[in-house]
C-alpha cells in the first residue's frame, strides 16, 4: 500500500474520495452533506501504542484559534510529535498512501490526549475567513482542507466524536481512521463539518490528528 502515488493536495476532492474508496474496509457515511470516510483497524496496536508514549513525552495544554470566552471549550492535552522519529514517518507514509493526499500540504502530525473530563466542544476545523486569527493562522498555507485522524486506544467510556449535523458519532476504538473533507463541492468551508471531542467519562482517550491546507504548509 505504501507504493500507491500521490494524488494532489485534496482542492479536488475526486481522486481522494477514489482512492480512499479503493482501500479495503472504508466506509462511507452516507449523506449529501459531508465526505465523512471510516476505515477500522488502518493503524496496528504496536504502532498506536508508539504514538501514545511519544504524546505523553512531549503534551501540554491544548489551545485554540478564535478563542470565544468559553476557558473549558478544549481542555485536552496535545503532544507535537517530532516528524523526524521512525514511527512518525511510518504513519505518514501509511496517510499517505491511503489518502493519496500530497504530504506537502500536511500540518505536523499532533497528538491529543484526554483525561476525565475532558472534551473538544462542537466546532469546525477550518479557520473562519473573517475570523480574527484567520490572517495568523492561513496567510502562509491557507486554510485546512482535509482531516485525518486516527484514534489510539479506547477509552472505558466516553470520548466518542459526535458529527452533529449529520446526525454521526463516531466511536473510539484503537487504530480505527476517520477522514473528512472540510470544503463543499464549491471549495467554500463546509459547515456540516461541525464535530465535538465529547467528554471522556472513564479512562484516557488518545488520538492523532493530520490537517492538511490548501497550499504547501512550509
Ligand atoms: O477528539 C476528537 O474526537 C476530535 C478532535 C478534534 O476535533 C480536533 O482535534 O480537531
Ligand atoms: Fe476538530
Amino acid at each position: 500500500m505504501t507504493d500507491l502515488p500521490i494524488l494532489g493536495s485534496g482542492l479536488d476532492a475526486a481522486p481522494i474520495v477514489a482512492r480512499m474508496l479503493s482501500q479495503p474496509g472504508v466506509q462511507k457515511v452516507p449523506s449529501p452533506k459531508l465526505d465523512l470516510f471510516l476505515k477500522r483497524g488502518f493503524l496496528d496496536a504496536d504502532l498506536c501504542a508508539g504514538l501514545i508514549e511519544r504524546i505523553d513525552a512531549v503534551r501540554r495544554p491544548s489551545t485554540i484559534a478564535d478563542p470565544n470566552g468559553d476557558a473549558a471549550f478544549r481542555t485536552s492535552e496535545t503532544g507535537d510529535l517530532f516528524a523526524g522519529d521512525a514511527i512518525v514517518q511510518r504513519v505518514e507514509a501509511l496517510l499517505a498512501a491511503f489518502t493519496g493526499l500530497d504530504p506537502a500540504h500536511g500540518e505536523p502530525l499532533q497528538g491529543q490526549r484526554y483525561a476525565v473530563g475532558q472534551e473538544f466542544k462542537g466546532h469546525t476545523d477550518y479557520f473562519e475567513p473573517k475570523g480574527v486569527d484567520y490572517e495568523r493562522y492561513c496567510s502562509v498555507a491557507g486554510n485546512r482542507t482535509w482531516t485525518v485522524m486516527v484514534y489510539l486506544n479506547e477509552p472505558e467510556a466516553g470520548g466518542a466524536t459526535r458529527f452533529k449535523a449529520v446526525d454521526k458519532i463516531v466511536q473510539p476504538e484503537t487504530g480505527k481512521l476517520v477522514a473528512w473533507n472540510n470544503r463543499r463541492a464549491d471549495g467554500s468551508p463546509n459547515p456540516a463539518t461541525l464535530h465535538q471531542g465529547m467528554k471522556v467519562r472513564a479512562g484516557t482517550k488518545y488520538v492523532i490528528t493530520k490537517w492538511y491546507r490548501e497550499r504547501p504548509w512550509g
